[in-house]
């Protein structure tokens, strides 16, 4: 079975430049993947069928972005092999980490090596897009300032410290964030160069910190220790440390009842470390993305 990783992303700084006529938002934003994540197991399966196990409690099999992704690329290439695929979810749903884009995007990498179907990143990366906006920089695997709705990317180089991340008990849907009228989106379009050299923050936070006095204690208790943002649109939080163990020490100290983890940031994501690693093992494999 081909195993790998669908790791988490963080957006280091989140910036909402503006509004589009279709509704979506221009946005700049920092993304970084770390070494945690949700893992995938890929089996072959006869006659284009397409199994996710175990089910995902919530999302139903067709919802789930797993099989969208799967059929995505059954469709666009006509493939009529299918696939069993196994899931180990660990990352909160909701939480501003990407899993669902993570998975989806770990899913069209992996199949269209074990379906051999040789499509370039680029490609990857446009159908990935079609699924959701965060799915093409796990695609490209590589730390990334991104602008547009999230889709022009440019690879970035960002520090890799440890990262403790906090789980709020709740979970923010990314559309209600977008469609609230107190939303700031008039951050000013700004180069890399110089958003490097402001102090980081993101456009979202005041508003869930609002609606969600969760987030917005557990972010005041964080603070305490070290520079703590919220990621995504939330509702997870994060704080770099500069040693796994201030890390685990401050996860320790946490408010009872505080799910969290602790974590590298990386700048390629462990997806593309586990693919490199399987490639050297059988260096005849396919080694198109
Ligand atoms: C803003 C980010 C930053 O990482 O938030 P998180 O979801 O990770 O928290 C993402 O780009 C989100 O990406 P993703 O979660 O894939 O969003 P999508 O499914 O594409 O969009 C969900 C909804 O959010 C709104 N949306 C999303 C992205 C964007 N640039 N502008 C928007 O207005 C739209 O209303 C859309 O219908
Ligand atoms: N494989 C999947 N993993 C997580 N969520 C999924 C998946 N497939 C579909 N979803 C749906 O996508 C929504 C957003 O999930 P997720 O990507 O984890 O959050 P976020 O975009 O906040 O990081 C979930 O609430 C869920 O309904």
């Amino acid at each position: 079975m081909m195993v790998l990783p669908a790791p988490a992303k963080l957006n280091l700084f989140l910036y909402i430049t503006g509004r589009r006529d279709d509704g979506y938002h221009n946005l700049q934003t920092l993304f970084q993947f770390v070494d945690h994540g949700d893992s995938l197991g890929f089996e072959p399966a006869p006659d284009g069928e397409l199994s996710l196990h175990p089910a995902l409690p919530g999302v139903a099999e067709e919802q789930n972005l797993i099989i969208k992704a799967a059929r995505l690329l059954q469709h666009h290439t006509g493939c009529t092999q299918g696939a069993r695929i196994h899931l180990t979810k660990r990352l909160p749903m909701g939480g501003g980490l990407g899993g669902g884009s993570s998975d989806a995007a770990t899913t069209l990498v992996a199949l269209n090596r074990l379906w051999q179907l040789g499509l370039p990143t680029e490609q990857l990366a446009q159908l990935g897009l079609t699924l959701g906006a965060d799915v093409p920089v796990f695609i490209r695997g590589q730390a990334a300032f991104a602008e547009g709705v999230g889709d022009i990317l440019t690879p970035a180089h960002p520090p890799e410290p440890w990262y403790l991340v906090l789980h709020p008990e709740i979970e923010v849907a990314t559309a209600a964030v977008f469609n609230d009228p107190e939303l700031t989106r008039n951050s000013p379009v700004l180069s890399l160069q110089q958003r490097l050299a402001l102090p980081w923050q993101n456009d979202c936070e005041p508003l869930v910190k609002k609606h969600h006095p969760e987030v917005a204690k557990l972010l005041g208790w964080l603070l305490e220790y070290a520079p703590s943002r919220m990621t995504g649109t939330g509702a997870c939080i994060f704080a770099s440390f500069g040693s796994r163990e201030k890390a685990e020490q401050t996860l320790a100290k946490a408010p009872e009842g505080t799910r969290g983890f602790v974590a590298k940031g990386c700048n390629l994501s462990p997806l593309f470390s586990a693919l490199q690693k399987m490639d050297a093992a059988t260096p005849s494999s396919n080694t198109a993305t």
